[in-house]
């Protein structure tokens, strides 16, 4: 027999402290689902055994504390990068938990889990190993005060993300939820209660809000930044677990490194993934199943600043007909006869060294020309300026979004491209539905100072796959890289340097526009 060293791929782990479900549904198992699905190795270590089937729970078996003690001291031999935890079954565990990740130096992602979505109680106010409860007991449970009192004083100054459902955080604030500011109040008692970042994840149903209804919207916020990701609501009965599944892919991503903002979009995609492909056994409810990182955009939220606002409300343009191509970016308005006649049909004009009667001249006589060369002219940063002088589109990056009129953008009747840069912003730009959204940077770029990693050829690719919309590259593109480029399939390759910097810019422009039509997917 032949011997071959294969060189194994490594993958983080996740610390996964939970309760095991003997259906399969919901609990370990589907921490472990999910996180490998993900690219994570999981070290499951077991809070609970919890005799449960698609009708409810039967009964909890907390593990002895020196179980659980054995557990902890074994799995903390692996070089886990985050710990996620869901059920802590009683009130010793919380001591021992708390023990246990008040000395650990990574993040610690905790999925309040106090009812099982049938209603059951899961978590026990006594003190002690009298670990056993049966149906009865758990339907007959009194109000939980001292196990939802320890738990806020020990634990949440300790979590790094906190990730309760409205019920949960009902529960943890004392306060009602009926509406979106009753949710962002929630979130602000739960940081000032000690968690670093919290999620109230919106998919239970709420009968006082038809949006709530519509839609499953999640709430974060770490006290500087808070968002509101919206899906709408897959009808499905498929859907036990969903917690346990989120949690999970939140601590995935946070173990491969996406910062937190990321790491909540991409667990939200993750779970709408999972709603989409759950399945059943006949039965009347069976779990979600998340079973790849997720890469559609058809789980691709909409984030926003506000929960209460008009989704769908907007819908730009087609921008990539005929298709866009070559897309040169350019700071004056001079460029456009130069480059239009070589088979270029989108430019941008970007300027940053002009202001009043110059800065407006320029935008004038660039949208003149373009008009004259039938080239699709897209304005930089001035879109008061774009609508005001009749430009084809405007492109936005990320801090234009705060203060531009979105809407007195759609209403003149402009197109809208939108420079992202990481899952946080692909989903914020995917709210305003633009003409072409915006990837990079691809490569390092010495045109802008920018604190992004590039995405390289992978990334790209990989939002490629993602984005149904016309995508567009940008950042560090030139002569050795634009046929790779044009082979991912993005619909623009946008360039300052390779072509304003060029000895001969027309002849390099030229041979790009046949080097993106010879190599395009
Ligand atoms: C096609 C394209 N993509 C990204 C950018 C960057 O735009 P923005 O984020 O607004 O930054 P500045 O260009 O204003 O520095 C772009 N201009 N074009
Ligand atoms: C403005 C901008 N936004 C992302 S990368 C970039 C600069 C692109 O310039 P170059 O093509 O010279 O790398
Ligand atoms: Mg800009």
């Amino acid at each position: 027999m032949i011997k071959v060293k294969i060189k194994s791929p490594v993958r983080p782990v996740v610390l996964t402290l939970a309760g095991n479900d003997c259906s399969g549904m919901a609990g370990l198992a589907m921490d472990i689902r999910t996180q490998t699905a993900l690219g994570i190795h999981t070290a499951p270590v077991t809070t609970a055994n919890t005799a449960q089937s698609h009708t409810g729970v039967d009964a909890v078996n907390a593990v002895d504390n020196r179980v659980l003690e054995s557990q902890l001291k074994a799995a903390s031999a692996l070089p886990f990068a985050v710990i996620k935890s869901g059920l802590i079954a009683n009130l010793q565990q919380i001591t021992q938990i708390k023990a246990f990740v008040e000395k650990q130096p990574v993040p610690w992602v905790c999925d309040p889990v106090l009812k099982a979505s049938s209603g059951e109680q899961l978590h026990d106010s006594a003190s002690a190993n009298d670990n056993t409860f049966n149906k009865s007991v758990l339907n007959n449970r009194q109000p939980n005060d001292d196990y939802l009192s320890r738990f806020k004083t020990e634990l949440l100054p300790h979590i790094s993300v906190i990730t309760p459902n409205r019920d949960e955080a009902v529960a943890l604030t004392g306060q009602p939820i009926k509406n979106h500011q009753d949710v962002e109040h929630a979130a602000e008692k739960l940081l000032a209660m000690g968690a670093q970042s919290v999620v109230i994840k919106g998919g239970h149903r709420l009968s006082q809000s038809p949006q709530f209804n519509n839609w499953c919207q999640d709430y974060f916020s770490d006290g500087n930044k808070s968002f509101w990701l919206s899906s709408k609501r897959l009808d499905t009965v498929n859907s036990r677990g969903t917690g346990c599944a989120f949690a999970s892919a939140l601590a995935s991503a946070l173990a491969l490194e996406y910062p937190i903002y990321d790491a909540v979009v991409i667990a939200k995609m993750a779970v709408h993934q999972g709603l989409r492909l759950g399945y059943g056994h006949d039965l009347a409810q069976g779990p979600v199943s998340i079973q790849a990182f997720p890469d559609k955009q058809i789980d691709l939220p909409c984030l926003t600043s506000q929960g209460d606002f008009a989704l769908e409300s907007f819908k730009f343009t087609d921008c990539n007909s005929p298709a866009m191509g070559l897309y040169p970016v350019v700071d004056r308005a001079s460029w456009i006869p130069r480059l239009a006649p070589l088979g270029v049909s989108t430019i941008q004009l970007r300027v940053k060294d002009l202001a009043d009667e110059p800065l407006i001249d320029e935008i004038k006589s660039a949208i003149k020309l373009a008009k004259q060369h039938n080239c699709r002219l897209f304005i930089n940063d001035y879109w008061q300026l774009a609508i005001k002088l009749g430009a084809y589109g405007v492109h936005l990056g990320q801090e234009d979004l705060d203060t531009a009129d979105i809407e007195a953008i759609q209403k003149a009747g402009l197109a809208l491209g939108i420079s992202t840069h990481c899952h946080y912003e692909v989903a914020r730009a995917h709210s305003y539905q633009p003409s072409y959204i915006a990837c990079g940077p691809v490569y390092p770029t010495d045109s802008k100072v920018m604190p992004w990693i590039p995405h390289d050829l992978q990334g790209l690719s990989y939002w490629r796959r993602v984005l149904n919309y016309p995508l567009t590259a940008i950042g560090g593109i030139n002569r050795s890289r634009i046929a790779d480029v044009a082979k991912t399939g993005v619909d623009a390759i946008a360039m300052i340097s390779a072509i304003t910097q060029a000895d001969d810019p027309e002849q390099v422009a030229a041979d790009f526009v046949k080097l993106i039509n010879t190599n395009k997917a």
